[in-house]
């Protein structure tokens, strides 16, 4: 990390300022403190910290004002906060509002070195991929690679609500990297239990509930021993509802019981099994609009909105691309024992062309391929299959006839616009889908002359 990191620390006790201070010290590190609020904002505003650590309830001004303003000041800052009333609720909330985390009081020494460790790491790594430099790094997340800012800041939210949320909803189109996100989010909650899937569109209606709650012996017709549910075998861990769309809306009623209450009852059985159980859904589908046309129930979509992650296209993140293609070609070197070390920049020019519906899963499959009928050291575009090279010089083809646009752009004008019309042009909606700012969504949109919605057509 280049420079000293400032840190600034606000706290009314000042033992507890004390003890904060000195657990954080170490090189690289500047710790500055402050036992009134009001001082504490001055010191942000003249030192332009890294990160805040705030109590939570103190004298004169909140800390949740605190956050207020400092997201107001630079909304880049982490802020953490600290409570003695810790709740999952408040949590999420604070996070929702900006925080960077939120401790427990008496905050474990241990833990908060941690913390403190990975959000900074999680900066330096966002401001190396907003700078959009060429600085080598190390650009891995839990088993994800991405060099993009929006996938950065994806990394950031799942670092920061790891440790906190009880449901949470992850969208994004097909092949985006729901289920690597979903193991992310379980590896850094730091819970001993298990992580258990479901895909929901692989599951018979009739079996969703033995599935989930387990059934007992005798139950129903084939049903000859008793059979532990998945929500059991999640207990004290994550348990992640793959493709959650396609759940039966009177099993949704079900689950959302057995969420809020915290426990279930296995078919058959009269009685009820308390379980300590996360639940992460996934869905490529627009749930919003499944819930207007009836086939989503409205209260388990606001349960598992709670906390909403979305990942953007690959065609709406094309610098991830390069470094993608190298990570799979070194796996499927490996796998396929061959000496295959690189690709041509011409090749990776036509990988950048193409709109890539399939995803990071269609990336995969592309360079798996190529990998494994070349003859050469270095892919080049004879090993890509012609529907891409095809499809990727159409793409050439329209931006040549738009002489102003660049090809990347005429590639970035369609994303955008496909968002847009999918979310019926709405902005917040379409920014959190592409992973980027509403600002810089609206600047994209001027840029593009995608002013409006455009009137529809007889
Ligand atoms: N950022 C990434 N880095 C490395 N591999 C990735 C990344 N994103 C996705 N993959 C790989 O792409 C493939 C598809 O990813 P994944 O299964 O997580 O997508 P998904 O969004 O859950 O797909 P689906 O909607 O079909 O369930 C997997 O093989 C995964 O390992």
């Amino acid at each position: 990390m280049s420079g000293v990191i400032r840190i600034v620390i606000i706290d009314d006790n000042m033992s507890s300022l004390e003890l904060l201070s000195t657990a954080l010290e170490r090189e690289g590190l500047s710790i500055h403190t402050a036992n009134d609020p009001r001082e504490g904002l001055e010191l942000i505003r003249s030192l332009r910290p890294r990160m805040v650590i705030t109590d939570l309830v103190m004298p004169g001004m909140t800390g949740l004002e605190v956050l207020r303003q400092v997201m107001h000041i630079d909304p880049t800052i982490d802020v953490l906060l600290m409570t003695a009333h810790y709740t999952t609720e408040t949590a999420v909330e604070a996070i929702r509002n900006g925080a960077a985390d939120y401790l427990q009081k008496p905050v474990k020494i241990a833990d908060l070195r941690e913390r403190v460790r990975r959000l900074l790491e999680a900066a330096e790594k966002r401001r190396i991929a907003s700078s959009g430099s060429d600085e080598s790094g190390d650009f891995h997340f839990e088993g994800l690679v991405a060099k993009s800012e929006a996938m950065w800041n994806l990394f950031a939210m799942v670092e920061k609500v790891a440790p906190h949320f009880r449901s949470l909803l992850i969208q994004g189109p097909t092949g985006s990297g729901k289920d690597l996100i979903a193991r992310a989010l379980h590896e850094r909650s730091g819970l001993k239990g298990k992580f258990v899937v479901l895909n929901c569109s692989a599951v018979v209606e009739t079996l969703f509930e033995s599935e989930l709650f387990g059934h007992v012996r005798g139950a129903f017709t084939g049903a000859d021993r008793d059979k532990t549910g998945l929500f059991q075998l999640a207990d004290g861990g994550t348990l992640f509802l793959d493709e959650i769309g396609d759940m039966p809306l009177n099993t949704q009623a079900k689950l959302l019981r057995a969420i809020q209450n915290q426990e279930v009852m296995p078919v058959g059985s009269l009685h009820a099994k308390r379980v300590n159980v996360r639940i992460v859904a996934a869905t490529h589908r627009n749930l919003r609009q499944a819930v207007k046309e009836g086939r989503f129930r409205e209260d388990f979509y606001y349960r598992l909105s709670m906390v909403e992650l979305t990942l953007p296209p690959l065609a709406a993140r094309k610098e991830d691309i390069s470094l993608l293609s190298s990570f799979f070609l070194r796996r499927f070197a490996g796998d396929f024992g061959k000496k295959v070390e690189g690709i041509s920049q011409r090749a990776l020019r036509v990988l950048e062309r193409y709109s890539w519906p399939g995803n990071v899963r269609e990336l995969e499959h592309v360079v798996g391929r190529a990998c494994m009928l070349t003859d050469n050291v270095t892919i080049d575009v004879k090993d890509l299959s012609e529907n891409i090279v095809g499809a990727s010089s159409e793409a050439l083809a329209g931006a040549v006839d738009d002489p102003g646009a660049s090809v990347l752009d005429s590639q970035e004008r369609a994303v955008v616009e496909r968002i847009l019309r999918e979310t019926n042009w709405n902005q917040s909606e379409a920014a959190r889908k592409l992973g980027i700012g509403r600002d810089a969504l609206r600047y994209k949109m001027k840029k593009y002359g995608l002013g409006s919605r455009p009137a529809l057509s007889r």
